[in-house]
């Protein structure tokens, strides 16, 4: 990495640390304690140094299944439920002894990607992770595979960190795998790919670099950990993908050792509300600006007032999220909306000072406030 720019991890102060299913569970032969009591230590390390660390750890099906001692994975979702159910017992064991040898307490989130969908629920387990930060308690996530079905699920954990990254707005997201880092190609297919140790994270070749499958054993593969890089990056953090078997890896990297593939955030910083608005809740309407909002939004970073609304579409309540269309017909921005669709209607295209006249009272002057918005590009 470039001396001029600090390491994402040495700089951070609250990292997502997430480990895949074929370093926890040995290839899919059984729990790893030794790596996870390695992994621990250094996690107990970087919280002495003052950092705040999230771990995503997966391996509850691939650990069920060595304990039901089944060979191949199951394909019948009730069966793969059953698997992680027993599986998870093991990892919180495993967790709970590995950091208790070093003084920390540790605690269960299992989520589902309702969890994620619903603003409330959101807001709780943020909330959740946040008391646990306050009380030193190392929060050890995993997605709820008992109750999750697939319309329903996260999918993959690196999904799922990159989702717990934008939750407790991390600095960054550490992917710890079965590989040293992101390859042009896939390594275990081609010998003489190449390690890319620096991008920005939305850098779309990497996509492609990323296409092959993972392993058996997990659910991932390289392509949701570029994916999930591009997901962390919107909300600030930057990742880094490196190898789980690397000795002293989370340190070393918390020392601002290059370890792997740096994949950097660019964009913009947006608050974790705002991408949370932005990936998760459904569209209630539409309003049609004129150029001036547009402008207004866009350029000027101003709130949307009704005068700059022309016609509006759909129906919808107070809170609501509302796409913000220009002239031309195109998105331009997405907001929680301040009125509902029929007072809108009333209000648009009149100056704020009239909105008490028309509705009897005014609780916002502004459409959408900008704290409630996002401009799209
Ligand atoms: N471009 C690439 N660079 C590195 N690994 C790749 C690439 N494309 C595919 N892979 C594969 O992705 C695997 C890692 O994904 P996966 O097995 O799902 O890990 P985890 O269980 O840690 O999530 C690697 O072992 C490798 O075979
Ligand atoms: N929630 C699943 C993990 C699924 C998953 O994404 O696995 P991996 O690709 O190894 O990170 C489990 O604990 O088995």
């Amino acid at each position: 990495m470039a001396p001029e720019t600090p390491s994402p991890i040495k700089a951070g102060t609250r990292l997502v640390v997430k480990v895949g299913s074929s370093l926890v569970t040995n290839d899919g032969r059984g729990l790893d304690l030794q790596a996870v009591g390695q992994w621990c230590e250094q996690i107990a390390a970087l919280r002495k140094a003052g950092k705040e660390v999230v771990l995503v750890s997966s391996g509850a099906i691939a650990e069920g299944m060595a304990r039901l001692g089944w060979k191949r994975r199951p394909v019948e979702m009730h069966e793969l439920q059953a698997a992680a159910a027993v599986g998870q017992m093991g990892l919180a064991q495993a967790y709970e002894g590995a950091f208790a040898a070093h003084g920390l307490r540790t605690a269960q989130i299992l989520l589902t990607h309702e969890d994620m969908a619903d603003r409330l629920r959101y807001l709780n387990a943020r909330s959740t992770l946040l008391a646990l930060f306050k009380f030193g308690i190392v929060p050890i996530v995993n997605e709820n595979d008992t109750v999750a079905t697939d319309e329903i699920k996260v999918g993959d954990n690196d999904t799922l960190g990159a989702l717990v990254a934008n939750l407790v707005e991390a600095d960054a997201l550490i992917i710890l795998t079965d590989q040293t880092g992101l390859y042009d190609q896939d390594p275990r297919q081609n010998p003489n790919a190449r390690l890319i140790t620096r991008a920005q994270a939305d850098d779309q070749s990497l996509v492609a670099m990323a296409g092959g499958a993972g392993s058996h054993i997990g659910k991932g593969g390289m392509l949701t950990k570029v994916l999930a890089a591009q997901r962390a990056a919107k909300s600030g953090a930057s990742t880094v993908i490196a190898s789980g078997r690397e000795p002293n890896v989370l340190t070393r990297l918390a020392d601002g050792e290059p370890i792997g593939s740096a994949l950097l955030a660019s964009e913009p910083i947006w608050s974790a509300r705002k991408q949370w608005m932005a990936d998760h809740l459904r569209l209630r309407g539409r309003l049609l600006l004129d150029a001036g909002a547009v402008k207004a939004l866009t350029l000027d970073g101003k709130s949307l007032l009704p005068v700059g609304v022309r016609s509006v579409e759909g129906v919808f309540e107070t809170g609501d999220l509302v796409a913000c269309i220009d002239p031309n017909g195109k998105e331009c921005a997405r907001g929680l909306i301040n009125y509902s669709s029929s007072d809108t209607r009333r209000i648009m295209g009149k100056p704020s000072n009239q909105i008490a006249d028309i509705l009897g009272e005014m609780t916002e002057s502004e459409l959408i406030h900008r704290d409630n918005l996002v401009v799209l590009n």
